[in-house]
Parts: structure tokens; sequence; C-alpha cells
């Protein structure tokens, strides 16, 4: 099944058929109309509540005649699995006697047609989002993960960083809105139950949507709840460098022993391997081996699977065969409940109507709106004045005069902060690595990585090959001495003024 709205009509007609069978108790009636239908997918029923109480509360007095009542009427064997969302409101579930085809439902174009998609996860009819409720706390179970603690002993330094893992990209730190609600769940159920609900676990969505910190999310819980397993993270082009060394080497053996052996692969950024044949082949033969062995896959990309260009039928079809979730870009109070998150995450508080300023006037990618708050809290900060729309707006009239269609490319921004720091492009991509070279090459990563959509590897490649550990140092080094440093916040915005007025120019013709 593949529409989430048959999940709301079996949810539904389970809780009718048992109360007409006088089955459910008039509370178990109400918890159940509490939960929210996501989805169904092989034996898993996917619903969403609002608290672990009421999560609690099913699995314990109604889970066991739901399921039984579901799988009558989906006609296979279905378990419940249940996250908690605490976006949710508790109001009843809106009951709908409409038949599914006139609810104008359209399943995007698949190339398979066994595969499960849900690019639309919950009808909205099911689902009510508070935007008030910017501390959300999330989380659900699979059977399997349900007597496990929810957070672990937390992983070591050493573990993560061998699996790849940014500690700071959790489940906690992510805001769920209307545009992300289906990638995050599946994503938690994902972590909670690797390899058993959703493998693969295709998540796509333009850049900045949030797909990478999706991934590490899982990656960071699944290694709380099961220090056991071997999960990896990997961009599509350190996957295509480990590839590609091991064939210089002589060691595709150990390449293949490596990822063979993962639990939980999470591979992002896919769209990378373009056209590099031989990659794309070794890539399929891991993921084939790993489905196999029941193993999690977790794929990103910018496209949705039948959109992807150099792979072929039978990849695609194999990529789409589990479960694929779209994050569309954020509505305005997502956007402002993501500007609250972060400022709430740095110790800084944001009047509301920056935030909605903020939140309006800058695209929606989401890298760019920190990159906005940044900027905004950094000059308060060395000026020492306090935060209010107008100064906002000062600060950030650069980057809001930005119309989308401005192209803004590295070779721009490298070429202005050449002449900005009166180097040349060749310097920035040198071994040199006298002060002001070095902080000039960081600043032109930071703002490649900021304004434009590469890929940290890509940034690294055009930096003289420099790996992407460097390239995220560098745009961690900025990001944090814009707020500490005035000489580098002033480098920084006067830079994005020329890169930006060179961009109109460009595009003025
Ligand atoms: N819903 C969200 N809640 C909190 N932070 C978010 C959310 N969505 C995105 N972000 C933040 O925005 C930044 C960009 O997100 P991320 O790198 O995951 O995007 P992406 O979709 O992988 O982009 P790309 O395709 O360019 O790699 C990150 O710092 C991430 O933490």
């Amino acid at each position: 099944m593949s529409d989430p709205r048959v999940a709301l009509d079996a949810w539904t007609a389970a809780i009718e058929l048992l109360r007409a069978e006088d089955e459910l108790t008039d509370s178990q009636t109400a918890f159940v109309r509490m939960a929210h239908p996501l989805a169904t997918v092989d034996d898993i029923f996917v619903v969403a509540v609002s608290s672990d109480f009421i999560k609690s509360w099913i699995e314990e007095n109604a889970s066991r005649a739901m399921e039984g009542k579901l799988t009558d009427i989906l006609g296979r064997e279905k378990r419940i699995l249940i996250s908690v969302d605490s976006s949710l409101g508790e109001a009843p579930l809106q009951q709908t006697s409409e038949p599914i085809h006139s609810r104008g439902f359209t399943p995007e174009p698949t190339p398979a047609s066994t595969h499960t998609e849900y690019a639309e996860p919950v009808s909205p009819s099911a689902m009510s989002f508070d935007p008030r409720d910017d501390a959300l706390s999330v989380a659900s179970a699979a059977d399997a993960a349900a007597d496990r603690p929810r957070r672990g002993p937390g992983a070591s330094e050493t573990t993560l960083r061998t699996a790849g893992l940014n500690p700071r990209y959790t489940f906690d730190s992510f805001v769920i809105g209307e545009s992300n609600r289906f990638a995050h769940g599946t994503s938690f159920a994902v972590a909670e139950a690797p390899g058993q609900t959703y493998s693969p676990l295709f998540i796509y969505g333009d850049s900045g949507m949030g797909k990478t910190h999706l991934m590490h999310a899982i990656g960071n819980y699944a290694l709380n709840l099961y220090p056991e397993l071997k999960v990896k993270y990997v961009s599509a082009e350190e996957f295509t460098n480990d590839f590609v060394n091991s064939l210089d080497k002589n060691t595709k053996h150990r390449f293949k022993e490596r990822y063979r052996s993962i639990d939980i692969l999470l591979i992002d950024d896919i769209q990378f391997f373009g056209d590099k044949e031989g990659t794309v082949e070794e890539f399929f033969h891991t993921f084939n081996a790993l489905s196999n062995a029941n193993k999690q896959i977790v794929i990103s990309s910018d496209v949705a699977p039948h959109l992807l260009r150099d792979f072929e039928d039978r990849m695609i079809s194999r990529f789409a065969s589990g479960i694929t979730a779209n994050i569309r870009p954020p509505d305005l109070e997502t956007r402002m409940a993501i500007i609250n998150r972060k400022a709430a995450s740095d110790g800084l508080s944001v009047p509301p109507d920056v935030s909605e300023y903020i939140a309006t006037k800058v695209a929606t990618n989401v890298r760019e709106i920190e990159g906005a708050l940044r900027r905004v809290t950094a000059y308060c900060d060395l000026s020492k004045q306090d935060l209010t729309v107008a100064l906002a707006e000062m600060v950030l009239k650069d980057i809001i005069a930005d119309p989308d269609s401005l192209e803004i490319t590295a070779g721009l921004i490298m070429a202005q902060t050449a002449s900005y720091f009166r180097i040349t492009i060749d310097d920035l991509s040198s071994p040199d690595r006298t002060r002001m070279m070095v902080t000039a090459r960081q600043i032109a990563m930071y703002l490649c990585r900021e304004l434009t959509d590469l890929s940290l590897p890509k940034i690294g490649d055009l930096f003289g090959g420099r790996d992407h550990t460097t390239v995220m140092h560098a745009y961690r080094k900025i990001s944090n001495q814009m707020a500490q440093k005035e000489q580098v916040f002033g480098d920084v915005s006067a830079l994005t003024a020329q890169i930006k007025q060179a961009a109109t120019k460009n595009a003025r013709g």
C-alpha cells in the first residue's frame, strides 16, 4: 500500500469495527483516536502520538486488538510502530468516510510498480502542527526496540568519529514541521529498528533541507541504542575516493570487507556518483550485499530516485524499493522554530519579530537561514547593540537583496576573495600556510559552503584537493570567529556584499 490515506482509512475502520464488536472500551477508543496514522508498509503500520504517555498506554492496552483488526482489514500481518511527536495535538483523529480516490492523492511517478513511496506523508486532515512547539522532543519505538532505553549511555567520541558522525546532528536538534515530518518519522523508525522496517530509506530534497542532519541523527541515535552495531556515514564522494584508492593500492578486497560488514550504511548525496560508472557499479554491489543480509541502508539525494541521472533502471528501482521520503522547503513557522532552536542552543534569545523577519526574508535553505542568524547575532555581540528588526535589516541587507536567480559560483567567490585579500586565485588552492593566506582560504571556503550548493568534498577539491574535513574545520572556525572577531565579521560581510554585487552585475550581463 502506498497511500498514507490508506493508513488513515484502515485505522479508522479498525476502530469502528472493534467498537461494533465491543472489543474496544471507551478509554481504549479515546486513546487510539488520538493516534495519527502515517503509513502502512509491508508488515509495519506507523502511527504518531503526541506523548510518551499515550504511546505506552496504547502499546500496553490497545495495540494488540488494533493489530489484529488491521491485519484483517489490510489482508496481511501488521505490527504497529508508534512514534512520539510532541508537535501533534491530542485532538481526536478526524474520521473520514470519503473514498480515498476522491481526496485528490496523486502518488508520484515511480520507476517500479512494486515499491512504496510517500512523497506526501501525512494527510493534513489527520495531523495538526502547532508552531508554538518549537522545543519538540521526539521519540518512537519499534517492537524490537520497545524495551530498550530511550537514550543510551552515548557512543564514545572515537566510535562517532570512526562512524563519520557529527554528534551535533541529532533528532533532538531537528525541528519538525509539515515539510519534514514524514522524513523525520521514518528516520526515527529506522534508527530504532535498523534493517527491520524501511530499508532502503531514500531521503531526497533540495540543498540545505536537513537530509544530512537526519542521516547523522539516525546514526547517532542507533549507536546510542545499539552500541554494538557498525554504523558508517559516508558521502558519495568519500565512497568514490575510498573505492578509487582501493583500486590504486590494490586493496579492493579490504574495501569490500569494510563496507560489507556495516550494519547501517548512511550514504549522502548519491547524485554525486554522477557518471563514475565503476563506482556506481561497486556501490550497487555493496547495496545488494547489505540488503541481502538485512542490513540498513539510508540514501540521500537532491532528487527523487526516478530523476537520478547516470544510474541504470535496475539500480533506481532497487533504491526505491523500500521507502522514499521527501523533505520540502520549511514553511514560515518551521523556519522560525529552527531559528529559535539554533539561537537557544547557542544560549541566545532572539525576539520573535526578529526571527520572523529573518524567516520571512531569507531564502528557505536552512543553511542560509543559519548563516543569516549567525551574522546578525555576531554583529550584536561585537557592537554591543540590542537585537532589533532594524539591526537585522541593516546587517542582512546584502543577503536579502539577493534574488533567487543570482548565480553565485565557487569561481566567483574565489575570484572576489582573491581580489579582496590582494592575492591570486592560485594562492587560495596552494599549500601556502602563511596566516593571511589561511584566513583568506578559510573565509572563501566558508562562503562557498554558505552561498553555494557544493558539497564539502567538492569544495575541498576546488581548493587544491583538500580533504572535506579541512573544509568543515574552516566553516566551523569562521562561524565561531565571526562572533568573536570584529575583523573576521567585517571581512566576511564586506566580501559577501562584493560577491552579491558581482553576481548581480553578471546577471544583468
Ligand atoms: N529541520 C531542521 N531542524 C534543525 N536544523 C535543520 C533542519 N533542517 C536543516 N537544518 C540545519 O540546516 C543545515 C543544513 O542542513 P543539511 O546539511 O542537513 O542539509 P542537506 O539537505 O543535507 O543539504 P545538502 O544537499 O546541501 O547537503 C544544517 O546545519 C542543519 O542542522
